[in-house]
Order: C-alpha cells, then structure tokens, then sequence
C-alpha cells in the first residue's frame, strides 16, 4: 500500500505539490498522467524520501518516509526513465549489489533466477552493463525489485524511448509483479500505456490531482480527450 496523504511541496515559494491525496493499494497500477511541472516527478521524489515535503505525508507499507526513510527505500524499488546501474558490473553483479542493499543477500543461481523472470536474456546476465539497452536495464530494475521482495514500484516515464515490443514486453512484467501484490504508480506520458497497463488514472494538474477514473471504464480515444479537455479547462 502506498499513501499520499495531503502533501504539499513548495520551491522558493512556487507550489509544485498542492495538497495531494491518493492511495494504491497492493496489486494496484496507478498512472499518473500530466503535463510538463505538473508535479509528478515531484511526487515520487517525496515517496523516495529524496526530497522533504512542507506539509503531509508520504507512507509506504503504513511507514512514513520522513520518519523511517531507511526501512521505507528498502520497502521501494524505483524505475527512472534510466535506469542507474554501475556499468562496469555485470547485471548479476548489479542485482546482487542492489538486493543486498535492499537486505536480502542470494545465491548466484537465485540472481540468475530473478533475471531469468524479469526477462533478461541468459546471455546477458554476465555481460557488463554498460552495454544494455535502456529495456535491458529496465530488467534488471524488474529484478531488483523482485529480489527485494519490493512492496511499492516507483516508475518515472519507464516507456518513453521504448520500442513497441520492448515496451508491450516491460507491461507483461508489470503485470507479473502486480499479481505479486506489488503497489505500483506510474508517472507517464503514454496515454496508451496509462489505459492498459494501469487499474486507475489521474491526471495531474499545478500540483492537484484533478481527475481519476478507472482504466476499464475509459476507451482510448476518450481518456484522450479528458486530457486535452483537463489541460483546457
Ligand atoms: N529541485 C527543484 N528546484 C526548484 N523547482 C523544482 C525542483 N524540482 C521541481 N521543481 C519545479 O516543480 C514543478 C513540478 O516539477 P516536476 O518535475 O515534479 O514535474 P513533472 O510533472 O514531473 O514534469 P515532467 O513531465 O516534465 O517530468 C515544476 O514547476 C518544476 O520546475
């Protein structure tokens, strides 16, 4: 489970979070849809702790980040738009790395494993990273988070530079670790992906959720339109 709950973030006096509230419950796929300073990006960094809001809450598996920002990141796995990864290393070493962080310490047959699942080609498990392709090191992120037995997934723009395939193969994955019970929020731009992927949308606006709706309830063509409508309005 993952909570917002009334959170405000000011920079130098502008309000890029304006007492936001939603909740994702375990095996739930959130998609948070918004235009550029909407606030998204500003959202997951208070999820991860990287920044402190000025007012609310952020909690993660019941636990506060500002209070247990520790116990918290190890309850998180997070996926950028790239993933981080050291790329002299291999991915198995990668993972390994990562899981241990996370305090979960495997066998290299188990980190073969998690790769394998994460769909990370065999041959590649030993190869260095510096050589992945962003889906590639997605991957590994999908295996990292599995590895750390992560209760909540942060992603931010996992799909832009993805092609077709790559990205219909990375929401397979989500899907997988959706029926794991993992609670996922998804920061995109991908109205496509938003509508397949995700079991409920909102649309950010200035810091404000302005619209939720659930996934199966909406076509493509008009979560389309309430998205151009929203940014009219
Ligand atoms: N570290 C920072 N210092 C000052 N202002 C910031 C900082 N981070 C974000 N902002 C501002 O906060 C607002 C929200 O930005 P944020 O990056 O969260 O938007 P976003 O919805 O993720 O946008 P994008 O779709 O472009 O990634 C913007 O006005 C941005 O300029």
């Amino acid at each position: 489970m993952l909570i917002i709950d009334n959170l405000t973030k000011r920079f130098n006096g502008n309000t890029a979070i304006d007492v936001l509230s939603f909740q994702i419950a375990s095996g739930e796929l959130f998609a948070l849809l918004g235009p550029n300073g909407a606030g998204k990006t500003t959202t997951i960094n208070c999820l991860l702790g990287f920044l402190k809001p000025d007012s609310g809450r952020a909690l993660i598996d019941g636990l506060d980040v500002a209070i247990e920002p520790l116990e918290t990141k190890r309850r998180l796995a997070y996926i950028p738009e790239q993933v981080n990864l050291y790329g002299h290393f291999s991915g198995v070493e990668n993972l390994a790395y990562f899981a241990e962080l996370g305090g979960h310490r495997y066998s290299d047959s188990e980190l073969h494993a998690f790769l394998d699942d994460a769909g990370l080609q065999c041959e590649a498990h030993d190869r260095r990273v510096s050589g992945y392709s962003k889906g590639m090191r997605q991957k590994v992120g999908i295996a990292i988070a599995l590895a750390k037995k992560a209760k909540a997934l942060l992603l931010d723009e996992p799909t832009s530079g993805l092609d077709p395939s790559a990205s219909h193969e990375f929401s397979r994955l989500l899907g997988q670790l959706r029926s794991r019970g993992v609670a996922i929020l998804m920061a995109t731009h991908d109205l496509f992906r938003a509508k397949e992927d995700a079991t409920r949308v909102g649309i950010m606006r200035r810091g404000q959720l302005v619209r939720e709706l659930t996934a199966a309830e909406i076509s493509h063509a008009d979560l389309e339109k309430l998205y151009l409508e929203t940014m009219r309005a």
